[in-house]
């Protein structure tokens, strides 16, 4: 799987733009706010329809303009992929993947995969435990698409689930507890597929982090956890164990939405105990840990596309990321020197929100 061209049209900064990719390592250079992130979230776009910093559509549509356009050729499994996208403000966006219309984001995702690792990613280490789960969920759909389905099942019901314990002001009334019962029920299948899907994934990815850290770092050792407490006894059992105590306060207390993933570095929490600079390394960690477990599934590996990811690595870690990148198609953004390791690729220098290949004639004047 990789993309050979993307076009880009009232995207962010860029009015309209054509990128060749390599089909290997390329690095996107230029100074800051010239466009180099912008051009990764179009890209990042095309493989998984959704920004990877969060943007909402009408911040990816030029200032001025209606809608934005990003169009990517390449291939996956030896065919031809086309994915056209239309970005429109308010989320009203249209994609089609080799002409054929895609309904959903989980849809496009069966033909073109991104893993991206942005500065943001530094909270998957730093930040509360949302954001860890939100990784694994992240994950297991990009793994197996249909566990949106659960997932959103799951938000519904801790919903609706919340919306009564807040409406009941506390008391059990006949009522509240026959709805209550309901709920629980629905709460504990789709908790419990949801829990034990991150406990498998957790199994496979504990190891593969490790060694994506010891690759990159060196000896120390990463360890990852997942083991809430309520799946001893199953989550029914849990939840009638804090009925009473969630009845007072009005919230769903116990469930995947509150599980935590512990990450550690060297036996301590990495939260709490690791340096900013190990803690990115951790964060690194877990999205290349994630690419291989991705490309091992899909038998392709997906787009790798990471932001600013030399900046708080120091030399030795930025040349021995460079080293082991998986096999696949990466994209580096930097707005520092690059690393000697990355010119086998291709550099491509971006000014203005314009692309030209490094060495190639400076961008004409806007
Ligand atoms: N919707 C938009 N319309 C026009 N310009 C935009 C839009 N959204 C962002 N920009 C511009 O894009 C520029 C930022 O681009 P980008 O984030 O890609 O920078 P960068 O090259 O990655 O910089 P850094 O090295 O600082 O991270 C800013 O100057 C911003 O004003």
């Amino acid at each position: 799987m990789h993309l050979a061209r993307v076009w880009l049209t009232d995207f962010r900064g860029y009015a309209s733009a054509e990128v060749a990719l390599d089909p290997g390592l390329t690095a996107v250079v230029g100074a800051n706010g010239q466009g180099k992130s912008n051009l990764l979230e179009a890209i990042g776009w095309l493989g998984g329809l959704r920004s990877f910093r969060g943007a909402p559509t009408e911040a990816l549509v030029r200032v001025g303009a209606e809608r934005a356009f990003v169009r990517g050729e390449g291939e996956r499994e030896g065919r031809a992929l086309l994915v056209e996208c239309e970005i429109a403000p308010g989320g009203r966006s249209r994609t089609l993947v080799n002409r054929q219309p895609v309904r959903r984001a989980r849809d496009g995702l069966e033909f073109l995969r991104a893993v991206v690792f942005s500065p943001d990613d530094l909270e998957l280490v730093k930040g509360g435990p949302g954001e860890r789960r939100r990784y694994l969920d992240d994950l297991l759909v990009a793994l197996d698409p249909r566990l949106d389905a659960t997932r959103a099942d799951l938000d519904r019901i801790l919903r609706q689930r919340s919306a009564l314990l807040k409406q009941s002001g506390g008391r059990l009334t006949p009522e509240v507890e026959a709805t209550l019962d309901v709920w629980d029920a629905r709460l504990t299948v789709a908790g419990e597929a949801l829990a034990d899907a991150r406990a498998a994934l957790v199994d496979d990815l504990g190891p593969a982090v490790a060694t994506a850290y010891r690759d990159l770092a060196g000896g120390d050792e990463v360890g990852l956890r997942y083991a809430p407490r309520w799946r001893e006894g199953g989550l029914l059992a849990a939840l009638h164990e804090v009925r009473r105590d969630e009845l007072r306060r009005g919230v769903s207390l116990v469930g995947p939405h509150r599980d935590e993933l512990d990450v550690t570095l060297q036996a301590l929490p990495s939260r709490t105990h690791a340096s900013q600079g190990e803690q990115r390394s951790i964060a690194l960690a877990l999205r290349l840990a994630g690419a291989r477990l991705v490309a091992a599934s899909l038998e392709t590996p997906p787009l790798l596309l990471l932001d600013d990811v030399f900046s708080e690595l120091d030399p030795d870690r930025s040349e021995a990321l460079l080293g082991h990148l998986p096999p696949g198609q990466t994209v580096v953004t930097t707005a520092a020197a690059l690393p000697p390791q990355a010119v086998p690729g291709q550099v491509l220098r971006v000014a203005e929100g314009r692309v030209t290949p490094a060495g190639g004639a400076p961008p004409p004047p806007s």
